[in-house]
This record gives C-alpha cells, structure tokens and sequence, in this order.
C-alpha cells in the first residue's frame, strides 16, 4: 500500500496487511523521531518519543499503544513518524518544528535536511568541533530531554559497551566513561548534532552514531586506563587456543571421530588401534573407566600404566596409560590417542578437559569417540588446526525396544537383569528398599557419591548370575562407562532437582541412560527400556526419537600461567575476584565459552582467609575434587589448606570407622570421609614436595572405606536420610502401587564431578 504525499513531503509504502486505517497527524518536533538508514528497501522502523513533548492527543498512544513498527519504508523524506495506535490503526505524524524556546533554534526544512548530512560525516571531525567549541548552542526544553534520554541509553547499551571493548574500554569502566562523555557533550553541543541526534531518538542508530564521537573522547581522556585496561583484555586473550599448541600445530596428526549412539562399538574401535599402537594413552571422562580400561588392556596383555587425579600406577615397561581426561599430558608423545565421549567438550563445568586434549595432545594418531553432537565443531577445530579428520560412523548392535507397557507404578513388576533408574540418592535407597520388601530380588546399588572401587564391586555383584543381586538401583552416574549386563532400563521418573526447581532430564541424558540396557557380549545384548509410571511413557519416547542436538560452542578454562598474568594486571584482588574480572574481560573465539567457575570461586572465597598460600597453591587447591555443598569435606579442605600453608606436614585429622554402616547417617558419614580421602590423595598428587606425607594412609583408609560402603550397601535396609535434611523439598508422588510410599527428592544436586 503506498500514501502520499502529505503536506507534500513523503511517500509511505506499507508492507502490513492488517492496517485499517491510516491518520495523518502534526505533532511538534521534540515529541516523535524516526530514522531510516535505507530508503526504497524495508527495513527496520524505530519510532520513539518522549511523553514530556507529548501533546493531549497523544498521551495515551504514548501510554498504552505505542509500538515499535518495523515493517515500514519510508522514503522522500526523513522527518515522519508512523504510530500505530493498537487497532490496527496507524497515525502517520508529519512533524512540524516549532520555534524553539529560546528563539535562535528554530529551523527551516533547508536546514533540517543538513541534519542527515551529519550522519556522513567524519566522526573524527564532530569531536574535534565539539571539543573546541567554547559552550554549548542553546537547546529547547524538548531538545534536551531527548538528548537526556539518548545518553541514558547510551550509557546502558550493551552494544557500545561490548563494541568498547574492542578499544581496551573495559565494562567495568564503561559507564563512567559514558558519563563523563555525556557532561562533554552537553556542555559542548552543537545545534545540528543535536538535532540529528533528536531525529533517530533513543535508538542503536543513535548508539551507532555517538560511538565513534564517544571513542574520540576517551582516547584524549582516558589513555592511562585504556593502556592499562588492554594490558588487562590482553592477558586474559583465550582467542585461537589451537595456537596455545605449538608443537602440536607442526605435527600432522590425524584425527579419526568415531560417531555413533551407545552401544555401538566407538570405544571398542578405537581402543584396538589404542593397544595396537607402539605408544598409547586413553583419555576417559571418569576414574571408573579409565580403570576398567587399565585392568582390560593389561589383561589382554598390553602392559598399562594408570593414571588419575588420585592414583598412579605405574606399570613396568608399559607404553601405555590410561588416564583421566583432566590429566592428559600435552608434553609427551604418542603413536595413538583415545578420547573418549568427546561430546563432553561441551559440558559447562569440564568441558576445557576435552578441548584442550583434542587441541593439545601429541599424537600421531587420535581417537575421539562420542555422539553426532560435537561432529561439526570438531570439524571446525580441525580446519583451524590443519589436522586431518577421518569420520566413522555407527549404529547400535541392536536396536532399542520401549516396551509401551510400562510398569504401571508398580515395582513388583521388576524382573532379574533390571536397573530402575533415578535421580536422587535418596530415592535409590528407598526404591531398593520396596524392591527388596516386596519381592525377592536383591538390589545392588550405583549413585554418584559412592567412590569407583564400590560402583564397580556393585557392577561385578550385579553382573555376575551365581548370586543373589539381580536388580540393580541407580542414578544418572550408571550413564557412562560401566559395561553392565541390564536387560532393561526402567525409568523410575524422568525430572530431577536440580537445586532450584524440578526439571526435565535432557534428551541426550535419557538416551545415553537408556542405552546402557542391551550391551553386546552382555547376556542380554537385546535391550528394553520403560518408565515406571504410563504418564512417563511419552516423554521417553519423545527423547529417544529426538535427533542429537547440535553444539556451537565447547568449553575452555585458562591454565594457571594465564591467571597469573592476568593477576599481574590487577594486583591485590582476592582470587575469586580475579576470576570473576578474567570472567568478565576475556575474549573468546565464537566456537568457545568459558566453563563455569562458581565452584571454584566458593572454594576460592573460603580459602580467602587463610594467609600465606601462592596464587598458585590457591589455583590447585580451587581444583581439587570436593563436593562443596557437602559442609565436612569443606572443613577439612580448609584445614588441609590452613596446615599447608604454614608449611606443616598435612595431616588426614580422621579416624578410620571399623564397621559397616548400620542407618542412612552412618553410611552419608563414610561416603563423605571416603570424599575427603580421596581429596587428599588429589592433594598429595598435585603438590610437589612431601607437604602432604600420607598418601599411603589415605589410600589404605580409602580402600577400606570402599569396602564398608559395598557391605553397608549390600545390607542397606533403612529410610534414606538426606545430607541437607534442613533444606530438603518434599514432593509427594502418586500412588506407586504396592510400595505406596510417600517420595522426598534430595536437594543437593550438583557436586564437583571429580574425575
Ligand atoms: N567388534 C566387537 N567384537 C566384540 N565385542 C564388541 C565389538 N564391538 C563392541 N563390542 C562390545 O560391545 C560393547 C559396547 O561397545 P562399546 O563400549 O565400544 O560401545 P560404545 O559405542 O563405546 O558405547 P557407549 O557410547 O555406551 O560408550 C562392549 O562390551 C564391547 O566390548
Ligand atoms: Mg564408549
């Protein structure tokens, strides 16, 4: 639709069908503004005002009805406004300039369309005009409200204070900044500026047009804080991490994505290669799998050495490790890399491990196995690293059956070689506690906050048919890397606490939990997969159909040597702030985000108190493994901290329990002493020195404790407790058939996951 012309100055053509009416309205100069940086094309439309300038007739469109239209194009002239008052109507406003208040700013059409040419000019120029102006022209009331609320917008637009960093004007600093160039421009201004400035309004035009003016100011201002501030932007660049990797970047690897869903061979695959190779390391994304694969690799005869954050056992005359991925050396060399469920790259707490193993490793050859999610940004990381990528591609052994029956909420459908799955330790104990009541199977038990040596005691008792365990009760921890002989995966709820609210477990979760039922050379290599509950039925369908979700970015972290450099530029900050400022100031490549730190930082903020540790005691310290929302091993990571730093021998302070756990206090009790143990063992492994000398204590206590935990849980025939009982939120669940019990969910959801 095309109007015009009105009072013989423009053409309107609309692109809105729903329009019915149009009004053509005069309004004065300061109250309506528009801007259109492209005539004869459509384009965004901004409309904006300021409800001061606002004549009667408008108030309540200013109020009610006043939109952002953006299906307009406007051209022949730049000075009118289309509002569009919410009944489909629009009210199309030519503006007419009034005489200013004080008499000398009243303007022409002439002039008015010099106002445009503003915008064309150099930037560079404006300043310098502003800056040598001796005062300010005078401005109208209207102007000046205008001009008010453009700055206001300026100084809180996220688009200028991002694009400022491109300058070294930091975020921190940018709002001062954008007020001290507000008081410059106001008392500098210039009438057509101004005016041009009214004509688009408080809008990113606007932003877009201030900028380059603001950055001429701040570079005469503030060159100390811009030098300093680029130091800072500098030091903490995480921009092109394949060139943190020099050796590797001349070395002609070839990668080789083994791409599939569970069950289908990826691992196995590629740890052929693994053990054919000369020199070989496997990174795993748990300690549990990278000791399955030691006792496996060396039990086919390849000698392997085992390397964790907690253990390291060495293997004499092994060239092979298996490791977590956390510890992967990028330092040595290898014939044959593993890294195994790469998809992790883009987990938010320990992606980093990933990236920087697929980035840094030295190997001639390396395995990456994992879902489709990851395929494309691993494409991306190989085109900019020059590496070769070979893709292979995999389908399950066996295809997943849903049985549709479901277990209509009743457990005592549970049948030998069934894992009920569920979200929360709590739910575990008493899920295993109906099982066990109502029927006569036997529960073995798997749940994040058991140590590895007792998930995998579990996973033989479970696996082994000469016994009685044939259920087994677990938590999401079941979802990777136990080979496991489950029948079929029964999904005792499929929503989670997740520390603030009830939510849905994510697709990729379900999946790769229900995958884990039907395992090739398991005795059940056909696997099933159902809910307890009919109403849960449809969302597991839903999930196991879902195709797997791209992913645009993977995590990164900076090693200690870039805190350290990015502590030189702001010194005496606490460790926690020093994070939060490297958060705030790093750059980043648009393939990468920059992993969670909130952990560190709690534990960053309690070691704060204890005097005498390097930045780098602090750096290893925030990364060892510890449940931080678990109060006992927190105390005994300070203390652990405290000893240290007053160069005392680091004592484990703990006694040793001497039988199995007979109630829920009693078993949390071990498995937090197990925790802390193990803290210790991380400690003595990542401290150079003999400052913590009872590793071996700490590893027998360990190994003992694990053992308790297995009999106590075996045994295990009590109601659960919680380790926050205070906090927890009680959810009453449906009538669960026979068990009929009343459910609570465990409020502590996420823990540091420890590799
Ligand atoms: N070619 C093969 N010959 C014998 N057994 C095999 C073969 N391929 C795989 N398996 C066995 O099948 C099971 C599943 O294989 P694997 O662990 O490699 O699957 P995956 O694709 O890595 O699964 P996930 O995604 O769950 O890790 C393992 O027990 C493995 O030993
Ligand atoms: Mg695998």
């Amino acid at each position: 639709m095309a109007i015009g012309p009105a009072r013989n100055l423009f053409y309107l053509y609309l692109s809105k069908n729903n329009v019915s009416k149009l009004r053509f309205l005069s309004v004065s100069s300061g109250f309506l503004h528009t801007h259109f940086a492209e005539p004869k094309k459509i384009h965004d439309f901004h409309v904006y005002g300021h409800p001061m300038q606002t004549p009667p007739q408008f108030s309540s469109l200013w109020c009610n009805q006043w939109k952002r239209l953006n299906l307009f194009h406007f051209y022949g002239h730049p000075f009118s406004t289309v509002v569009e008052n919410g009944d489909n109507e629009l009210e199309v406003c030519d503006l007419d300039v009034e005489e200013n208040e004080c008499g000398d700013g009243g303007l022409g059409s002439e002039k008015r369309l010099n106002f445009v040419q503003i915008a064309s000019r150099d930037p560079v120029e404006i300043y310098r005009e502003l800056r040598d102006a001796t005062k300010c022209e005078k401005q109208t009331r209207a102007d000046w409200d205008t001009l008010i609320e453009i700055f206001r917008c300026f100084a809180q637009s996220g688009w200028a204070s991002n694009q400022a960093l491109a300058v070294y004007i930091g975020a921190s600093f940018f709002p001062t900044a954008a007020q001290k160039f507000r008081i410059f421009f106001f008392k500098k201004c210039k009438v057509d500026v101004v005016k041009y400035l009214e004509s688009l309004g408080p809008c990113i035009e606007a932003e877009k047009f201030l900028f380059p003016i603001f950055v001429e100011f701040c570079l005469e201002e503030f060159p100390n804080e811009i030098k300093n501030f680029r130091k800072m932007v500098e030091s903490a660049d995480l921009t092109k991490p394949h060139t943190w990797f020099p050796f590797a970047r001349a070395m002609k690897r070839k990668i080789i994505y083994h791409c599939g869903p569970t069950n289908s061979g990826k691992t196995y695959n590629a740890l052929q290669s693994f053990m054919e190779a000369k020199k070989g390391i496997y990174c795993s994304p748990l300690r549990l799998l990278a000791m399955e694969v030691f006792d496996k690799v060396n039990g086919l005869g390849v000698y392997c050495s085992l390397l964790t954050g907690q253990e390291k056992k060495h293997v004499p005359f092994s060239n092979h490790v298996a490791c977590t991925v956390e510890m992967v050396s990028t330092d040595q060399m290898y014939d044959v890399a593993v890294i195994d469920e790469i998809q992790m790259m883009a987990d938010t707490y320990r992606g980093y491990a990933w990236t920087r193993a697929l980035l840094g490793l030295k190997a001639d050859e390396i395995h990456v196995c994992g879902d489709p999610s990851v395929l494309n940004i691993v494409r991306k990381v190989c085109s900019e690293t020059g590496d070769e990528l070979v893709e292979q591609h995999y389908e399950r052994f066996k295809p997943l059956v849903v049985e549709a029956k479901t277990l209509l909420g009743d457990l005592t459908k549970v049948r030998s070689g069934d894992c009920v799955v569920t979200f929360s330790r709590r739910e575990i104990f008493e899920v295993k506690l109906a099982i066990e009541k109502h029927s006569n199977h036997r529960c073995c038990v798997i749940y994040g906050a058991l140590p590895p040596e007792t998930r995998r005691q579990q996973a033989t008792l479970f696996n082994d048919p000469n016994n009685e365990f044939d259920v087994l009760v677990a938590s999401d921890a079941v979802g990777m890397g136990l080979n496991l002989n489950i029948r079929r995966i029964i999904f005792y709820t499929l929503s989670k606490y997740n520390g603030d609210r009830i939510v849905p477990i994510p697709a990729s979760q379900v999946k790769q939990i229900a995958g884990r039922a039907g395992r090739r050379g398991s005795r059940y290599p056909e696997g099933l997969t159902t809910t307890l509950q009919l109403e849960d039925l449809d969302y597991l369908i839903e999930c196991l159909k879902k195709p797997f979700e791209e992913v645009n970015k993977v995590g990164l972290f900076p090693f200690y040597e870039q805190v350290e450099l990015f502590a030189g530029q702001i010194p005496n900050s606490t460790f926690a702030e020093l994070l939060d400022r490297f958060g705030e100031n790093c750059r980043l490549d648009g393939s990468y985000f920059l992993c969670q730190y909130n952990h560190i930082k709690k534990i960053a903020n309690m070691l704060e108190k204890v005097q005498g540790l390097s930045l780098e005691d602090r750096f290893n310290f925030c990364f060892a493994p510890v449940n931080i929302r678990d109060p006992k091993a927190m105390y005994h990571l300070l203390k652990f901290a405290s000893s240290y730093a007053q160069a005392l021998p680091v004592n484990i302070a703990m006694g040793m329990p001497n039988c199995s756990a007979r109630n829920d206090s009693e078993l949390l009790d071990l498995e937090s002493k197990h925790q802390v143990l193990s803290m210790y063992m991380w400690l003595s492994n990542h401290f150079e020195g003999d400052k913590f000398p009872y590793f071996k204590k700490a590893e027998a206590m360990a190994t003992g404790i694990a053992e308790l935990l297995g009999e106590s849980i075996a045994n295990a025939r009590w109601k659960p407790e919680s380790r926050n009982a205070g906090k927890q939120q009680k959810v009453v669940k449906k009538d669960q058939g026979e068990t009929k019990d009343q459910l609570c969910l465990n409020t502590s959801s996420h823990k540091k996951i420890a590799a």
